[in-house]
């Protein structure tokens, strides 16, 4: 006889902005043995940075996946999955001068990654999990969980603990990418153009794409405890495989340590089949807290 399904998870949802996107829900783990590593497994949907079809609850079906995981389950504290302000959607057009402000999609670059850094940090703040948690991010997602970590803040973004607002930011033991996207210009040009709609959208003329695209910004990946873990499905019909490749490359180059990278190149099903239709996520955060509870 098949085992009972388990118990639904508490799940609660968190505004940490004003506006409607900016919230972030939460799913608790009832974990009485506190003996073991657990960590938070924080997930970051994609959807092109426009889609609003494509919430936080996208993360569902990979946390009832990762829960019948018997090794995965004993190492998570708590599941969360992040809202972010989204760019304009051509199929969901809002008439700005009707829709009040906290509804309105307008967002352009850094806005979408400024609202990543706050649900961490609100996340942080209420339940100190300190850095022990895990990014996972899809898609869009996989790219704003690496732009987390771009050093240079001249070409790039913020991040760096000496810069101003972040001295109290506990970045994460492990980042996933799954299908990312991390060369624009690249990934836009083998698809013939066909993505610089959504692409301006999110980070206006091509002229900057580079600088905000997470294999091609300036400055340099340093090598640190942090693993990063590169994700893909050969099946992927949307995001190809140079995308996971070129930045697992670059990487490397920057860091020259080998062993921070943990590349999965044979993920299953086409793009979204990863978190809708299989356990590709779960997968990947299995194999990410196997990893991290091995070597430390
Ligand atoms: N459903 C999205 C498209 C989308 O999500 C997408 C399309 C091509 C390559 C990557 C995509 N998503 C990445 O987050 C849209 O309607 O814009």
């Amino acid at each position: 006889m098949a085992e009972p399904p388990p118990p639904p998870l508490p799940y609660a949802v968190y505004q940490y902005g004003s506006h409607e996107l900016q919230r972030v829900g939460v799913w608790d783990v009832d974990s009485v043995d506190s003996e073991r590593q657990r960590y938070w497994i924080i997930y970051i949907h994609g959807g092109a940075w426009r889609d609003p079809r494509i919430t936080h609850r996208t993360f569902e079906p990979s946390i009832a996946r990762i829960r019948d995981d018997a090794f995965a389950s004993t190492h998570v504290a708590a599941f969360a999955s992040v809202d972010y302000r989204l760019s304009p959607h051509p199929d969901f057009p809002q008439d700005p001068a009707a829709t009040p402000p906290d509804r309105y999609r307008g967002a352009r670059h850094p806005d979408h990654l400024d609202d990543i850094y706050s649900a961490v940090r609100y996340l942080q703040n209420k339940f100190g999990f300190g850095d022990k948690y895990i990014l996972v991010g899809h898609s869009a997602g996989a790219t704003m969980a690496y732009q987390m970590i771009m050093t240079d803040k001249d070409t790039g973004l913020r991040r760096n603990n000496q810069l101003d607002g972040f001295s109290d930011f506990v970045f994460p033991t492990a980042l996933c990418g799954v299908e990312g996207i991390y060369d624009f210009h690249g990934l836009n040009d083998r698809v013939n153009g066909d993505y610089a709609g959504f692409l301006t959208s999110a980070f206006g003329d091509p002229a900057g794409w580079d600088k905000a695209a997470p294999m091609k910004c300036g400055g340099t990946y340093p090598a640190s405890d942090q693993l990063w873990v590169l994700a893909h499905s050969p099946e992927d019909e949307l995001v190809d495989m140079p995308e996971t490749e070129g930045m697992a490359q670059r990487l490397l180059k920057d860091s020259g340590n080998e062993r921070q990278i943990l590349l999965i190149k044979d993920l299953k099903g086409k793009h979204d089949d990863v978190w809708q239709n299989n356990d590709s996520v779960a997968r990947v955060v299995s194999q990410t807290l196997r990893y991290i509870v091995e070597v430390s």
